[in-house]
């Protein structure tokens, strides 16, 4: 029966659900991200059980809770502790402020695959990785998730459907065309912009950007976004031809107000992987094989590949792409960057 929802739809309902504030279930447990969760279902969820709250193994170190599981820690959940606690929990902004509630107890026993899938969930949803969870009978109305396919359908790839494409003039470029692909699991939309005609069949000048709204629209100092994006086009407008894949993985995946969350932490003294850490997340959850699908979308498969950080070229790579040439792109550094690019090449492995 086709009017039934596909996994790939109930996941992204699911999604939506956590961001609103809606629990989900998931494998016979009920599961609300702490960062949407109000005090009335916080109280409604611990008659039914026995709370216990998933956080990353990166958020667990942070907070000194033994993480037993792979990838992750359950952390019991005290009986007068309220949403503050938890809040305070999930999110690290007042750690420095506020000193923490412990000694935490994680439990050791027992299956950690739908806490698991939930923290996978509450991060594909750019929420905060921290999910209540209490075991409990189906709740009506609520959306049902199995775990080992919720696990598997948050690392499959969507498939991107061309959706429009127009000619666009820009600054760089008069001869450019901007193609909008979408993904068919309620995902992001991406971007490919097209300048001249760049024959097919051999490698074309590559910039696979990620969005940066600071960098890119507010003229942010913190980073090189801005200044890396108007380089690429105009290098790619000074050689005739080039695409630059506009990424909608903004701050590096965790989205823009888990990215703001970062930067009050790197005003606290942390640098950018740090940052990432201390909120659950690893310093890169950008997944790279848009980049490689939106290139043989649009019939390429060799690029130059306009960047400093290997990672893209390997993920590329691994992914069907060849990559004939790394080209540098070095921007210009300033009194706020500095300490940013310094990270990404110390931490992240970035040639600078
Ligand atoms: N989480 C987080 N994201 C950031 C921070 N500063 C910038 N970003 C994001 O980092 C991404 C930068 O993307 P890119 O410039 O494409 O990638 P890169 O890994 O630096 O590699 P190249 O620029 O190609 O060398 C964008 O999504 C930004 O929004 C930060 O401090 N924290
Ligand atoms: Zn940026």
């Amino acid at each position: 029966m086709t009017l039934i929802p596909s996994l790939a739809e109930t996941v992204s309902r699911a999604r939506a659900d956590l961001r609103m504030g809606l629990p989900v279930m998931i494998g016979g447990h009920i599961a609300a991200a702490v960062e949407t969760l109000s005090a009335a279902r916080l109280a409604d969820m611990r008659a039914l059980g026995r709370p216990v709250l998933a956080i990353t193994e990166w958020r667990a170190e942070t907070l000194k809770a033994r993480a037993y599981d792979i990838g992750l820690a359950r952390v019991q959940v005290p009986a007068d502790a309220d949403l503050a606690w938890l809040r305070a929990l999930a999110d690290p902004t007042g750690d420095l402020m506020t000193p923490l509630k412990g000694p935490l107890f994680t439990d050791r026993e027992g299956d950690a695959a739908p806490h698991r899938a939930a923290l996978g969930l509450a991060k594909s949803a750019q929420l905060l990785p921290a999910v209540l969870m209490v075991q409990a009978p189906a709740q009506p109305g609520l959306t049902v998730l199995d775990p080992a396919a919720l696990t598997e359908l948050l690392q499959a790839q969507a498939a991107m459907a061309p959706v429009a494409a127009a000619r666009l003039p820009l600054q760089a470029s008069e001869r450019s065309r901007l193609h909008i692909f979408r993904p068919d699991d309620g995902g992001e939309e991406h971007y490919a912009v097209e300048i001249g005609d760049p024959p097919r069949d051999a490698p074309v000048l590559t910039r696979l950007h990620s969005a940066c709204f600071t960098g890119d629209v507010l003229g942010s100092l913190k980073c090189d976004c801005g200044p890396q994006l108007n380089a690429a086009l105009q290098l790619m407008g000074q050689q005739g031809a080039g695409i630059l894949l506009y990424l909608n993985q903004e701050g590096r995946g965790i989205g823009l107000a888990n990215k703001m969350r970062a930067y009050a932490l790197q005003n606290q003294g942390f640098d950018t992987v740090e940052a990432n850490h201390r909120l659950g997340f690893d310093d890169d959850e950008r997944d790279f094989r848009i980049g490689a699908a939106l290139l043989r979308k649009l019939g390429f498969d060799q690029v130059r590949l306009l960047t400093n950080n290997p990672r893209k070229v390997t993920m590329l790579e691994e992914n069907g792409i060849s990559v004939a040439e790394r080209v540098p792109l070095i921007t210009p550094r300033n009194r706020h960057n500095t300490g940013y690019l310094d990270a990404k090449a110390a931490k992240s492995g970035h040639l600078l």
